[in-house]
């Protein structure tokens, strides 16, 4: 029963190698031009603007730096701009393809801005279109939720970033982001089983709600909306941890799993005051410790939490008979 999502997720350590190893030159020049520019806007999609989302947040966390993200269309259709504003646009895609994003990054060349592309696809048109082309070193992914081209996406937005940014403790950040292929190399061995009994003993809920804070925001967003809508065919819904109380609160009942991402943040005060009400209540809830799993700068969380989430979603769409990387209404890039 071994679906292509598992060799995928195995390919995850050497893939951020090679990536690393072939693509530093060229993000190191970009983290230079990170530096001096006015504001960084990040555009993608799906599981693509979940990777913003959480180094934006990470970010916001520890330095000054002018960041924001958009969807593709977003930023096609209701963003601003202006001819020879100093800023740089960084367009995340596996595929390099997906309209929304492509309509984007030739939107931003037309008024001179640094456009930057992160693609796993070398002949896409998103790597030809952008002024700087950085590829992803995965060779194809098919599992729609995305692991390899996660990983290594989401990485490549931390060096490029935090080596650009003014944070104090940017050089041991990006030293802990050196060991992040063995941290998962190691974890997808060591989480499998737990995650599976997991899996197991929720497999017939229909809907979970996912919540995080800070940088565990953009992984709540995609085990939401890729890795349990799109991978495990299950319904979803992504929480920043202190919106519980605007709203779920009133809908946290005995039968609604929330899975709570839990790194030790300051802001995870109120994601303990969750967790705490949750348990109160008796509610099926799912609580991830980053602590349980490595001890590295929080800020880098996601890239280790999305690891016993893979083995989660991939048993949780297993024992419902899917296939964890299959489509059943949209390919990868045709819309
Ligand atoms: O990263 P790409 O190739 O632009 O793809 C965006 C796609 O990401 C997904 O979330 C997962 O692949 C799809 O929903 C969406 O079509």
């Amino acid at each position: 029963m071994n679906y292509k999502m598992y060799d995928e997720m195995m390919e995850q350590p050497d893939s951020l190698r090679r990536t690393f190893a072939s693509e530093m030159s060229k993000m190191d020049s970009v983290s230079e031009a990170v530096s001096k520019a006015d504001k960084i806007y990040l555009i993608g999609c799906g599981s693509s603007i979940s990777t913003c989302y959480s180094v934006r947040d990470a970010l916001r966390m520890s330095c000054d730096m002018s960041v924001e993200v958009f969807t593709g269309y977003e930023f096609y259709y209701n963003k601003k701009l202006t001819d020879g504003e100093n800023s740089i646009a960084i367009f995340t895609s596996q595929s390099g393809e997906t309209a929304d994003t492509l309509a984007s990054l030739k939107r931003a060349n037309e008024y001179g801005i640094h456009t930057v592309s992160i693609s796993n696809e070398p002949d896409s048109s998103m790597i030809k279109e952008a002024k700087t082309p950085i590829i992803t070193q995965c060779e194809r992914e098919t599992a729609i939720l995305g692991t390899k081209t996660y990983v290594t996406q989401l990485a490549c937005l931390y060096q490029i970033l935090f080596k650009g940014s003014n944070y104090g403790k940017a050089d041991e950040l990006l030293d802990d982001l050196k060991h992040i292929p063995d941290i998962i190399e190691e974890l997808l061995k060591t989480t499998e089983e737990d995650n599976k009994k997991l899996a197991e003993e929720f497999k017939d809920e229909d809907i979970f709600y996912c919540l995080g804070s800070g940088p565990n925001f953009g992984l709540s967003f995609k085990l939401a909306m890729t890795m349990l809508m799109e991978g495990a065919i299950k319904h979803a819904c992504p929480v920043y941890s202190a919106e519980f109380r605007h709203g779920l609160i009133e809908r946290a009942e005995k039968d609604v799993p929330i899975i709570f991402l839990r790194s030790g943040f300051e802001s995870d005060e109120i994601t303990d005051k969750a967790i705490e009400f949750s348990k109160n209540l008796e509610l099926k809830s799912i609580v991830y410790n980053l602590e349980d799993y490595a001890d590295i700068n929080l800020l880098l969380s996601p890239l280790i939490f999305v690891v016993p989430l893979e083995w989660f979603v991939y048993y949780l769409a297993h024992f419902n008979g899917e296939d964890p990387g299959a489509t059943r209404h949209i390919g990868k890039v045709r819309y």
